[in-house]
């Protein structure tokens, strides 16, 4: 089964633009879970442009499906992380100006730092994901630093779909395959949406879980939360 993790950020966006409580994150979170996702990411930055500090807290009482938390392991990050102590922590190479992720790991130049704060977070029973771009030859690198699984960045072939999808899926294939031989777990997300979400599920073998945010928020103003997500789910079990 391909689990549907739904990405929170843009509710806390909402939030923010007026101050206050509303939409509340762990309303939302709580929605989402009675709604059939199996699963809530968030991605703090450290400028708590819209998942703050006190979100992470507040959410870890409310999350009973997998709890995911993505971002750039700088020391205040693995901290907050290691005593939040979610399901998953999902390593993004992230500048701390980038207006969103957009790449995956070198993990060649970076082998030493992520393997120790991989088995950082594994000693605590963290699950460990590094998230790589669609490039078969990190795989081997990824899978050097221990990691429990990658997820693979999607921006490319969500930007390529439309026109060439066979193209547009072929590398991460390719990426997926070799990590399943690897014996790494396979996630997924960044831009992926309703258009795509299907056909990118069908291809990739082995794929465990999608995270989505920015497309699944969007089409919930038309569909409503409820819709959108059943939509999701429908689209994912067709593969399972
Ligand atoms: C890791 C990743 O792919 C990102 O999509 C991220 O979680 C989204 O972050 P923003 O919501 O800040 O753009
Ligand atoms: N890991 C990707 C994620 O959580 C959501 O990305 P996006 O759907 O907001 O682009």
């Amino acid at each position: 089964m391909v689990r549907l993790s739904v990405n929170i950020n843009k509710i806390a966006t909402l939030r923010n633009a007026r101050g206050g409580d509303s939409p509340s994150v762990v309303e939302a979170a709580e929605k989402i879970q009675k709604f059939g996702a199996q699963g809530i990411t968030i991605h703090p930055r450290p400028d708590q442009r819209h998942i703050t500090r006190k979100d992470v807290y507040d959410l870890k009482e409310v999350v009973y499906t997998e709890f995911n938390i993505e971002g750039n392991p700088s020391t205040e990050f693995i901290r907050m992380v290691l005593d939040v102590k979610p399901d998953q922590v999902t390593l993004v190479p992230d500048a701390d100006d980038a207006i969103t992720s957009n790449a995956g790991w070198d993990c060649r130049n970076h082998q030493s730092k992520l393997s120790d704060i991989v088995a950082t977070f594994k000693q605590a029973g963290i699950r460990t994901s590094v998230f790589l771009d669609p490039n078969p030859d990190m795989v081997e690198y990824a899978y050097r630093t221990g990691t429990d699984r990658i997820e693979l960045y999607t921006e490319g072939f969500a930007k390529s779909f439309a026109r060439d999808s066979q193209s547009a899926i072929a590398p991460y294939v390719q990426t997926a395959e070799l990590a399943s031989q690897c014996g790494l777990g396979i996630n997924a997300g960044h831009d992926l949406s309703l258009d795509n979400i299907k056909y990118f599920a069908t291809h990739i073998p082995g794929l465990l879980e999608v995270s989505i945010g920015h497309a699944l928020i969007s089409e919930a103003l038309y569909m409503g939360l409820e819709n959108t997500i059943q939509a999701y789910l429908k689209r994912l079990a067709t593969w399972s």
